[in-house]
């Protein structure tokens, strides 16, 4: 049952950089998924086709008005009802939101339906949220101008679980925040660039020596940038023992 994505947006010409290219485009082309996008202009009612307003209460900028996404979310719901898909969760992205990390990818990528409401000017009306169960997500603790580029990123991310979506299946095992640490580096050829050697392990063909090799890097990685991911991952013997000489060279 291939997951069907929708995505409430004011700049529908923005998501060819997900359905276009790469990854994400061979999964759509191929069917593993679907994207609708629903243009609030086009659930307006007024000959100015207009999506928003200024705020009550004064300030700076305007803001989307409730009508034209309320009707555009429930087309959507419609919609996905229609395709057979009765509970879709629905995600509002924005800096106030939940963070995105690997553990909601995944939850994400086991919906049948998703809807998303990429957002513009300085934000929506409270009450869509009173209307639709919306789950705010976030991207990272910065501020963009729309929600479409935090939605693609949402949806990428999502994509690349879907079964058939990576070529070799294990690059998405490798990906390191599937095994809860950082990437180790990478090496291709020439062996010699600029007089800048690649590590030998790597060219030895002892697949055990260079699977421990990555490990080490992996672990030493994590241990310098991201400390705060080892406290929730336990270390097996072997683990333990590469990150203790990861640090011990490190010290010499
Ligand atoms: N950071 C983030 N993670 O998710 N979204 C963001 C973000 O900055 N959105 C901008 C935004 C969101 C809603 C509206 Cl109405 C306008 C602009």
């Amino acid at each position: 049952m291939k997951p069907h994505y929708h995505v409430i947006t004011l700049f529908p010409e923005m998501f060819t950089a997900l359905s276009g290219f790469g990854v994400s485009g061979r999964a759509l082309r191929n069917g593993l998924c679907d994207l609708k996008l629903w243009d609030p202009r086009e659930f307006t009612q007024d000959a100015y086709r207009t999506v928003d307003d200024r705020p009550f209460g004064g300030g700076p900028g305007m803001l989307m008005l409730a009508e034209p996404l309320d009707l555009a979310l429930t087309a959507a719901k419609t919609a996905l009802r229609a395709a057979g898909v009765d509970q879709s969760r629905m995600v509002y992205l924005s800096p106030q939101g939940r963070r995105l990390d690997h553990a909601l990818v995944l939850e994400l990528a086991t919906e049948p339906g998703l809807i998303l409401l990429a957002g513009r000017y300085e934000g929506i009306d409270e009450r869509v949220f009173q209307r639709h169960p919306l789950e705010e997500v976030s991207i990272g603790d910065y501020v963009l101008s729309g929600g479409e580029l935090p939605a693609m990123v949402l949806l990428d991310s999502v994509i690349r679980h879907l079964p058939g979506a990576l070529g070799d299946a294990d690059s998405a095992k490798e990906d390191s925040f599937a095994d809860g640490l950082l990437d180790c580096p990478h090496y291709t050829r020439p062996e010699d660039y600029q007089g800048l050697k690649v590590p030998p392990v790597l060219l030895s063909g002892n697949h055990a020596a260079i699977r421990r090799w990555r490990l080490k890097q992996a672990l030493g990685r994590t241990w310098q940038r991201r400390p705060d991911l080892l406290q929730d991952r336990r270390l097996s013997p072997e683990e333990q023992d590469l990150l203790d000489e990861f640090r011990r060279a490190q010290e010499a």
